[in-house]
């Protein structure tokens, strides 16, 4: 099967309200996603701000050293200027739009269809003339009527464009539907390969991506995060998960989109939540008895792909849906040993507690030393904590340099507070380097003045 991505978290995620990249993170991300493998980097619209234009330029000119391998492509209103722009900055494609739906066509360009097809071929045309690759977007494609959208589609292939982006700007479809449009267009129009721009107002954007591939659709936009418009478009983890899983393509490096989920986050300031598919803090992590019980036997009970393939690692909560056989594994990792009789006495104790949403380890061997009556011994612990105490510029939000903390790896807890500091965060880490790193991270965050580190030493 031929598929590949092309992410648009430089374009359609700057979108997301709130969201603005700088130059600099414009470059990090864009390398980032060509380190993993994305075929296509729609790296903005140049035509929009000087940054963006900046930010550009300086992608192409990684390009053109061989930094970046993917291809960059610049966005485009079918308006010449706007090709100007992009053609100035030399990138490989630009990628020109016009809403072709009837309620686009009248309450935006105020255009007929008829003079509408004559733009789409004059500006493709005119970028052809400027030596550039051209993808046309038939914008709200989806609300197009079907022979209208054939004709717009002739004329953008007839003009020179050799991809068409089929848009479903306001994210209606459903798979059955996609798949139908997709096939029908392939038939209908030949000579030009197609990519699906699937939005997901209505939360069907991945199967809405996967329906379209089926139908021939060669290219599946995706942002990290799933970043755009409103609620976005599909999330790059999870089509990448799902073209791996559905029909063995390895679209990027899986092992590396938690590092770069954790990269956008950071720049977007838009934390993904725990429930996140793939790389959320809960995607590999289990609860109820009965799944452990199965996930220790076999995790394929209850993982449709092993957690190490996207460079993650399986991990359960102990609370009062817990059973025999997680509580049994749990006291074992410690290096504790308890026969039957006293795990069924921890586990009784644990379901009479009301209201206790986790038990860590120091609580479990709380638990186990009142239950035997014995003082417990577990194995020294496998990794690093340490308290950052944060001290805020003045005139910075706090909340906003709490809400970047949180979403930083390592950080488990960040507690706004009173006194010469303004926020604490709990970190955990496996070893001293990584707890360097996990600082480094939080005194990078936009805000932050200066920190004070503490290692805890023991727990009581
Ligand atoms: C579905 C999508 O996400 S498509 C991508 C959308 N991207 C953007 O909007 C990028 C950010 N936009 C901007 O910075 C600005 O809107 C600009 C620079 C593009 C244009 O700004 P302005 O000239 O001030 O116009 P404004 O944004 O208010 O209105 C849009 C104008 O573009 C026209 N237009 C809209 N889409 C298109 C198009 N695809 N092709 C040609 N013209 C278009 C509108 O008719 C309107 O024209 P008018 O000025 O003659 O009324
Ligand atoms: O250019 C595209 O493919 C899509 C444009 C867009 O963001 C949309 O229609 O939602
Ligand atoms: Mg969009």
């Amino acid at each position: 099967m031929k598929v590949g991505i092309l992410d648009s978290t430089l374009r359609e995620g700057e979108q997301t309200p709130g969201v603005v990249f700088t130059i600099e993170q414009r470059v990090e991300i864009a390398k980032a996603l060509s380190d993993i493998g994305v075929s296509m980097i729609e790296a903005g619209h140049p035509a929009v701000s000087p940054d963006i234009y900046e930010g550009i330029k300086r992608i192409v000119k990684l390009k053109r050293e061989g930094e970046i391998t993917s291809e960059i492509l610049g966005h485009s209103r079918a308006v010449k200027r706007d090709v100007e722009v992009a053609s100035e900055i030399e990138v490989d494609r630009v990628a020109i739009f016009y809403g072709v739906s009837d309620i686009h066509l009248k309450a935006k360009t105020k255009t007929t269809r008829e003079d509408a097809l004559n733009v789409i071929a004059e500006v493709v045309r005119y970028a052809r003339e400027h030596g550039l690759k051209v993808r046309f977007t038939a914008e709200d494609a989806t609300r197009t009527d079907l022979d209208y959208l054939v004709k717009v589609a002739k004329t953008a292939r007839d003009a020179g464009a050799d991809r068409i982006s089929i848009a479903d700007t306001v994210g209606i479809l459903y798979p059955t539907k996609t798949r139908e449009l997709f096939s029908y267009l392939v038939k209908e129009v030949p000579g030009v390969e197609y990519d699906i721009h699937a939005h997901n107002d209505l939360g069907m954007a991945v199967a809405n991506a996967l329906a379209a591939v089926e139908g021939g659709a060669t290219i599946v936009h995706a942002t990290v995060n799933g970043l755009g418009e409103r609620v976005g478009i599909v999330p790059l983890q999870i089509i990448a998960a799902a073209l791996k899983y559905h029909f063995n393509v390895e679209v990027v490096k899986l092992d590396k989109l938690t590092s770069v989920s954790s990269l956008v986050e950071k720049y977007s300031g838009i934390s993904i939540p725990p429930n996140f598919p793939i790389t959320g803090d809960y995607a590999f992590v289990h609860k109820a008895g009965v799944h452990v019980a199965g996930i220790l036997n076999d995790p394929r009970t209850y993982e449709f792909m092993a957690p190490e393939t996207f460079g993650r690692s399986r991990d359960y909560v102990i609370d009062k849906y817990t059973g025999k056989h997680a509580l049994k594994d749990r006291f074992e990792r410690l290096g504790v040993k308890l026969d039957d009789r006293e795990l069924e006495q921890v586990l009784v104790k644990i379901k009479s507690s009301q209201g206790t949403r986790y038990f860590r380890d120091v609580d479990l061997l709380e638990i186990a030393e009142e239950v035997t009556g014995k003082v417990l011994k577990p194995r020294p612990p496998e990794k690093i904590e340490a308290v950052v105490s944060v001290k805020c510029g003045s005139n910075v939000y706090t909340t906003s340099v709490t809400r970047r903390l949180s979403i930083i790896p390592g950080v488990k807890e960040v507690m706004e507070i009173s006194g010469d500091y303004d926020i604490v965060v709990r970190v955990e880490a496996k070893d001293s380097t990584e707890l360097n790193n996990v600082i480094e991270n939080i005194r990078s965050v936009k805000g932050v003045e200066s920190t004070l580190t503490s290692l805890i030493l023991k727990r009581m």
